[in-house]
């Protein structure tokens, strides 16, 4: 049996508040195998994000754990990279600087060499000639594929983006969930398995293997839904249609518990 890339098994979470825990997730349990593109969606403030933070060792949880190819996550690692819907790279750096960031650990690689790779990079995601670019220099879409360029340089085996395609006008949203998918998933990158937090529903039917949809409070998972369309996928065809749907109704009964 194939083993999985990632594995949330009973985590259960509180916020610690001056008013007495605030409790945000209960017995969250699923997996992530090879190669799969899955996506957590959820109405407002249920938990997603907290659930991501998990993932990424940034927060304990109460109980339960989260394992990386059978390892539990204790802390962050650079084993898993995240991406921010306000891209998060620093302003006073160039676009190759930030992306060489992701290399500071790697004190095995020379300066030149982490650069090369900072550069290969770029590149992969579109942006090559843009290396000495600052931030304020480009524009939405392309600081978020320095972003991703910066997270694929880490080198990491799973990928965890938080509403990646948020804050990007709908045009360049589109552009850059077409070319996602192969972004991630091709013989330069290490990463394994992606996990999104999104509540834009086209776009999680557009990008995602399996959906879990997360409801109540403390939220648990309301259901989980596999997406068995081929890729790259269109946004007309019927079935996409029909699985929107479903993840509509799934999502308002959510809202309902
Ligand atoms: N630092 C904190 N202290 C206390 N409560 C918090 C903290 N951060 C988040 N919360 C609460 O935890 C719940 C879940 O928050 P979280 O950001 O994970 O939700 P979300 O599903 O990602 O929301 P959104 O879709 O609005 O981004 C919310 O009710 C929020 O108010």
């Amino acid at each position: 049996m194939k083993e999985p890339i990632l594995e949330v098994i009973d985590v259960s979470y509180s916020y610690k508040t001056e008013k007495g825990p605030v409790p945000v997730l209960k017995d969250i349990n699923f997996k992530v195998y090879s190669h799969e593109f899955v996506s957590i969606v959820a109405p407002t403030g249920t938990g997603k994000t907290t659930l991501l933070k998990i993932i990424a060792g940034l927060r304990r949880p109460d109980s339960g754990k989260v394992l990386l190819m059978g390892e539990e996550i204790r802390g962050p690692t650079p084993k898993l990279a995240m991406i921010f819907q306000d891209f998060a790279l620093y302003p006073w750096l160039t676009a190759l600087e930030n992306v060489e960031l992701a290399l500071f650990h790697r004190k095995d690689l020379s300066k030149e060499v982490r650069r090369e790779i900072a550069r290969k990079y770029l590149e992969l995601v579109g942006l090559g000639g843009f290396e000495d670019y600052y931030p304020r220099e480009l524009s939405g879409g392309m600081k978020q594929r320095v972003a991703i360029a910066r997270a694929l340089a880490a080198q990491p085996v799973v990928l965890l983006m938080d509403e990646p395609f948020a804050n990007l006008d709908a045009i360049t949203a589109e552009g850059l969930r077409a070319e996602i998918y192969n972004m991630v998933f091709n013989e330069e990158s290490t990463v394994k398995a992606i996990v999104m937090v999104s509540h834009n529903l086209d776009e999680v039917v557009e990008l995602s293997d399996k959906v879990i949809i997360l409801g109540g409070r403390p939220a648990s998972i309301m259901a989980e839904v596999e997406i068995k369309l081929s890729r790259p996928r269109n946004t007309r065809d019927i079935e996409f249609q029909d699985y929107l749907d479903r993840l509509y109704s799934l999502l308002s009964i959510s809202l309902k518990v």
